[in-house]
């Protein structure tokens, strides 16, 4: 295992032009912990794969150095860096069995048979796979052959990374959830860093203990599930972790004074006087939907039913907005308020989060 770290590294498959436009990966530092679980998330085409290959070293990057625990290794081939991959198809030995298929990579390094066979008996275990161990892997359904790349990724225990790009893409959806499970408990069991590519954010947020969310080839955020959904740095990443995401309520700000239109919010926090364009966000989980005087005023539009929640889309002033209510809560036709909770108020300038003062901290002697 190995602690990852990214230094400077940024890369276009057009070098030449030398337009920023044309960076599919920008700059980005970072150090990826040693046994950690990492997902990178992001929308088609935002650069997760081109990141991945630069770790796998399948790619060179144009600028920067990828090190494993300090030793540069941007220029070692993918054999060198000694990792394991599992790509979004199965890569299988049809002529194999299952268990030779999971054997293999151990076989490989010349390890002793008996620690080979339960090392095996135990990856087929967490996978699923036991029962399948002496069948031969060529008409095996997807989901199986798949299982049989999970396991073979999971089998050494001396890699320095194991990679994941999309691997439960082919697999089918009742049993996405299942291998999910499996994988953090490997995880958890074995304790390699792990880096795991998905657009899916349910899959990104119950694998990973790190989430790192990119944009246009940007990093916007790197952080745990709880601090992306509680404080999300951009406002692509309020809109895209939670469903539905982030509410976006543009805003002059003066202090702890939001102004909508002609209310005004009291914020938890000072933030003086910031200019650009300004954006109140908060999480539909926050608003609550009132009959209360002192609320602000709003028009439901529809009410969506989500299990847990209901959840109801309404415009408050221009904006739209979505307000979380508990399944059981009724929605009277007299509830035509909503407060926000002023703790979990974000404030975005262009987009991203501004930091505020304490309220209690202003004015309180400060230098
Ligand atoms: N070999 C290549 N040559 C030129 N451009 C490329 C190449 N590979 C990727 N790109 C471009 O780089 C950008 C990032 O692509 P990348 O595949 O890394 O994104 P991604 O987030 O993994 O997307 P997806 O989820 O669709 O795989 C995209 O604009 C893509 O078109």
């Amino acid at each position: 295992m190995a602690a990852i770290t990214l230094q400077n590294l940024a890369h276009s498959y057009n070098p030449d032009s030398g337009a920023d436009a044309d960076y599919a990966l920008k700059e980005v530092n970072h150090v990826w912990e040693d046994g950690k679980a990492y997902a990178l998330l992001g929308p088609s085409g935002c650069g997760k794969t081109t990141l991945l290959n630069i770790i796998s070293g399948l790619l060179t990057p144009t600028r920067g150095q990828v090190l494993f625990d300090g030793q540069d290794v941007t220029e070692a081939s993918t054999a060198d860096r000694n990792i394991a991959q599992v790509f979004q198809f199965p890569v299988v030995y049809d002529t194999m069995t299952v268990g030779e298929n999971l054997a293999f990579p151990l076989r490989n390094r010349g390890m002793d048979k008996a620690l080979i066979s339960e090392r095996v008996q135990r990856i087929a275990e967490m996978t699923g796979l036991e029962a399948d161990l002496h069948k031969r892997a060529r008409g095996l359904t997807t989901d199986l052959k798949q299982k049989i790349s999970l396991g073979r990724g999971m089998v050494r225990e001396d890699v320095n990374a194991i990679l994941f790009d999309e691997p439960l893409t082919v697999i089918d959806p009742h049993l996405k959830w299942e291998l999910r499970t499996q994988l953090k408990s490997l995880h958890q069991e074995f304790g390699h860093t792990m880096i795991y590519v998905t657009h899916d954010q349910t899959e990104a947020l119950t694998f990973a203990e790190k989430v790192v969310v990119m944009k246009d080839g940007l990093v916007l955020q790197i952080g745990t599930p709880q601090e992306l959904f509680e404080r999300p740095a951009h406002a692509f990443v309020g809109y895209f972790i939670g469903s539905p995401g982030m509410n976006f309520l543009p805003v002059t700000v003066e202090g702890n004074s939001a102004r909508l239109k002609d209310a005004a919010v009291t914020l938890t926090d000072d933030y003086g006087t910031p200019d650009g364009d300004l954006r109140l966000g908060i999480r539909p989980e926050f608003v609550r939907l009132t009959r209360q005087a002192d609320g602000l005023p709003v028009t439901i539009n529809h009410v969506q039913d989500a299990g847990r929640h209901k959840f109801v889309n309404a415009t408050l002033f221009d904006s739209e907005i979505n307000i979380a209510v508990d399944e059981g809560s009724q929605i009277g036709p007299d509830m035509t308020r909503v407060i926000l909770d002023p703790e979990k108020i974000s404030i975005f300038r262009d987009d991203w989060r501004l930091d505020g003062r304490p309220v209690d901290q202003v004015g309180g002697g400060a230098s």
